[in-house]
This record gives C-alpha cells, structure tokens and sequence, in this order.
C-alpha cells in the first residue's frame, strides 16, 4: 500500500512505538517538544536522519497538521505545569491523531457523507459522572475538575444537580460549586433540575441553563424520579414556563431510549413521544440517553429515524453509556445520521444510580479522539483533556476508562524510558 494509499491513522502500533524509539529523533530538550519543534516530524533530525526522510513520504497528513498547530495552534504554548510525558503526550495527541479532513474525506468518502464538519461536546463528567460516586468528592475537587475541563475547550461542561440530596448526596453541595465557579468563562454550566423547587435553587446559585430529565421506560421514571412520565411531563412544563420567564435556557434528557433495566426494550415510538413533548414545551436540546448502554447501531438507527421525524435534527444530542462497549460505533452511526452534539464523561466516569449495573459514559477522551482521526473539529485539547482525566482518576484513586489515554499514555511512557 503506498502512502497515500494508507489511511492515516492506521499506522500499526508497533511501528509508531519503533518511531517514537528511534533515538536520534529524540527532542533535545523539553522546550524543543513544548514550543512544537515536533520531534516526531524530525525537522530537529540532521539530514542523514532517516526518520526525516520516513516523515516527509510516510505522514504527510499530520505533517502539515503539525506546521497548522505550530502557527496558531496549542503546541506554541509552553507548558511549565506539564511533566515531561505530559508534553510528549499532547505532542502526540494534537499531531499523529489530527488527519486533514481534505485527506480523510478522500479515502473515507462514503463514512464520512452527511457527517457534521464540528460535534459539540457536552462534558457530563462533573455530574453523571460524580453522582454514581461511593465516596462525595470534595466540592474543591468538584469545582478543580470543572475548571479543568472548561480549560480543555469544551464548550459546555454540566456542572451537578438540584436534587434531593436524599436522593443523590453526592451532589449535595451543588449551591457551593455553582458559586465558586460563578466568574469561569469559556464554557456554559447547565444543571439538573427534577422540577420547580430545584430550578429555584439552581437559579439562585446563579445557573444560566437547566436539564430536565424525562425517560421513556415508565418503571425507570418511576425509580429515577419516584413519578410516572405524564407526572414527570408536568412537572417539566412548569420548570420550562419559569425558565422561559428569565430567559434560562432548558435541555432535555430522555432516559432508555433503547433498553430499561427492568422492562427490556423500549419502542422508538415511545422516545419519539417524550422527545417531542420536551421539545415542543421550550427545550432548546433534546439529549437521547441510552442509560444502561445496551444499544447497537441496529437499535440506535431506528430510535433515531423515530425521534427525527419528529424532532428538528440539530436540536439532538446523543448519550451514550459504555456497558457493551458500543458508544463509539453509536456515536460514529449518529454522526453519520447529522446529529452533531455528543454528551461524554471524562475518563468515562458515572453510571446512573437507579441504573445498577450501567457503566459510564462514553470517555470523551475517546470522543475526542474519534473526533480528531475524521477529521472532525470539537476545539477540545485532547492532551489538557487527558490530564484532567488523570486528575480526577488521582484522586478517586482508580484507572481511566478512557482507551485512548491508557494507550497513549503507555507509547509517552515507553518514549520517556529511551
Ligand atoms: C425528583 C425527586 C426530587 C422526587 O423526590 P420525591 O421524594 O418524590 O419528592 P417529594 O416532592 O416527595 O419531596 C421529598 C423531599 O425531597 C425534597 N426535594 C424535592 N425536590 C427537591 C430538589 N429539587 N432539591 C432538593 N430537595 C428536593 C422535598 O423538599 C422533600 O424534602 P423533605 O420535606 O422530606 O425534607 C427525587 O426523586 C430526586 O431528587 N431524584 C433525583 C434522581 C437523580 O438525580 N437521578 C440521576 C440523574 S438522571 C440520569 O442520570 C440520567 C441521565 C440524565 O444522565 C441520562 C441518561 O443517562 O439516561
């Protein structure tokens, strides 16, 4: 296969870690790897280097993707705060993985037909994530995470609840958090609200957007919400009446649009019913949440087509947990399929309460990474992004479930020993 032949990203991973092992590639310095002088690239390669002259003929995607960054892009920033994998690893990340999407679109045609050129992210890590916690996390290392993630680039980070604190305690301090993070820009913070009284609370602690959260599984409303779906449908109209009198944006979540853990498999037509009456009652965006993350393609496909018919297409999020591993293929048929806003868990953190047995959502991280291999823009920092994911796994002193970061943080682990 000849180089232009080779997808981009489909370099094995045995020759990337022989690219990265090959020691005359090797930065002389940090600030060589931090101010973009890539290494990889081998422009810091004398010329009988061979790993020059592989560059130049073998990866000519990325190549021109690391002269873009190195003009405007993140690798001119000098990262003091960073260890020296860290730096590697955005390298790594904001390089190799970042294929022209001229290029892609090439060789990848058909995938890439009717896929959005940008996917927002919303980061539900602080709250879909926190809330399936054992131990509560200190609100301090609450407000970090959201900080970080903020400063990551992704537009919209959910911050936490106004919920019953019997009910969710892990959330409990959700007035405490939404004030220290009253003065952060750069990103939206919408907040869970069940109804009236915790939109009144949410508004009070300074929330400019709320999320309702409806399901289509009666039995899962019931456990999540302790109220039918027609109850929990009133409920929300008041929530979205209030919201609409202060100009406070509503986000709807639909819960089990494919499967509930107590009733099997939900009808599309039974999500397509509550996607449209949240819509039609002033949500501005209808998140689909496959909550225990029994969903295929073969599932997600035709629940789609039923909520589209229905609900105006750029108004749709997908929600994808990983239990069965499926979310990346589901995001990827979803994209295919227009929708262009993605909910994601930073190092796949969470998993529903009333849901035993669900894992965390999709990683964004992963995301990301998808994301960046077609091509497609979400302005997020997968190397800051990968660092606030080891941040809270620090401190909630366990793994990521990103696949992504395991798998780059070995190959920077392995260039760090050489
Ligand atoms: C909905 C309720 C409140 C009903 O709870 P309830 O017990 O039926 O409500 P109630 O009206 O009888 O009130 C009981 C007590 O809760 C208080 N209360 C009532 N409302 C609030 C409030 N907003 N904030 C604080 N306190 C509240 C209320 O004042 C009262 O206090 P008491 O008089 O006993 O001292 C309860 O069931 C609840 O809080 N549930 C939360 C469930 C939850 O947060 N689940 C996880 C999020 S959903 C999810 O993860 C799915 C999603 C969105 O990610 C998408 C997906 O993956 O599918």
């Amino acid at each position: 296969m000849s180089s232009l032949e080779e997808p981009p990203n489909m370099t094995s991973h045995v020759d990337r870690i022989w690219r990265f092992s090959s020691g005359a590639c090797r930065p002389s310095s940090i600030d060589e790897v931090g101010m973009g002088n890539c290494w990889i690239e081998g422009r810091s390669c004398s010329s009988s280097n061979t790993c020059n002259e592989e560059y130049s003929k073998g990866t000519f995607v990325w190549k021109r993707h690391s002269r873009e960054l190195s003009r405007g892009g993140s690798l001119n920033h000098r990262t003091t705060s960073l260890d020296r994998s860290h730096v590697v690893a955005r390298n790594v990340c904001n390089s190799w993985h970042l294929p022209d999407r001229q290029d892609v679109w090439k060789l990848n045609n058909k995938l890439l037909n009717g896929m959005p050129s940008y996917v927002k992210i919303v980061e539900v890590g602080p709250r879909d994530g926190l809330q399936n916690e054992k131990n509560v996390v200190p609100t301090a290392v609450k407000v970090e995470l959201i900080q970080r993630l903020a400063y990551s680039g992704l537009p919209v980070v959910e911050a936490t609840s106004f919920v019953s604190p019997k009910w969710v305690p892990q959330l409990a301090d959700a007035k405490d958090v939404m004030k220290a993070i009253q003065n952060l820009k750069g990103a939206r913070f919408p907040v869970l609200t069940p109804n009236l009284k915790g939109f009144e609370a949410a508004v009070a602690a300074g929330a400019k957007e709320v999320a309702v959260f409806a399901s289509a599984s009666e039995s899962f409303s019931k456990s999540n919400i302790n109220c039918s779906i027609e109850e929990s449908l009133i409920r929300y109209h008041e929530v979205a009446d209030a919201a609409k009198t202060l100009s406070v944006a509503v986000r709807g979540y639909v819960s089990c649009v494919v499967g509930c853990p107590v009733e099997g498999s939900v009808p599309p037509s039974k999500v397509a019913y509550v996607a449209k009456e949240l819509y039609d009652m002033g949500c501005s965006e209808i998140s689909l949440g496959d909550t225990i993350g029994v969903g295929t393609p073969g599932t997600v496909v035709p629940m789609l087509e039923a909520v589209m018919a229905v609900v105006p297409l750029e108004k749709l999020a997908v929600h994808f947990h990983d239990t069965y591993g499926q979310s990346l293929s589901n995001i990827l048929a979803s994209l295919q399929m227009g929708i262009s806003i993605v909910d994601s868990s930073v190092a796949g953190l969470g998993g529903c309460p009333y849901a035993k047995g669900a894992s965390g959502n999709i990683a964004t991280e992963d995301v990301v990474y998808m994301l960046n291999g077609l091509g497609v823009k979400t302005n997020v920092d997968l190397g800051k992004l990968m660092s606030t994911g080891e941040f809270i796994c620090k401190h909630l002193g366990r793994a990521s479930g990103s696949k992504a970061t395991v798998a780059l943080s070995r190959i920077t682990s392995d260039a760090s020993k050489i």
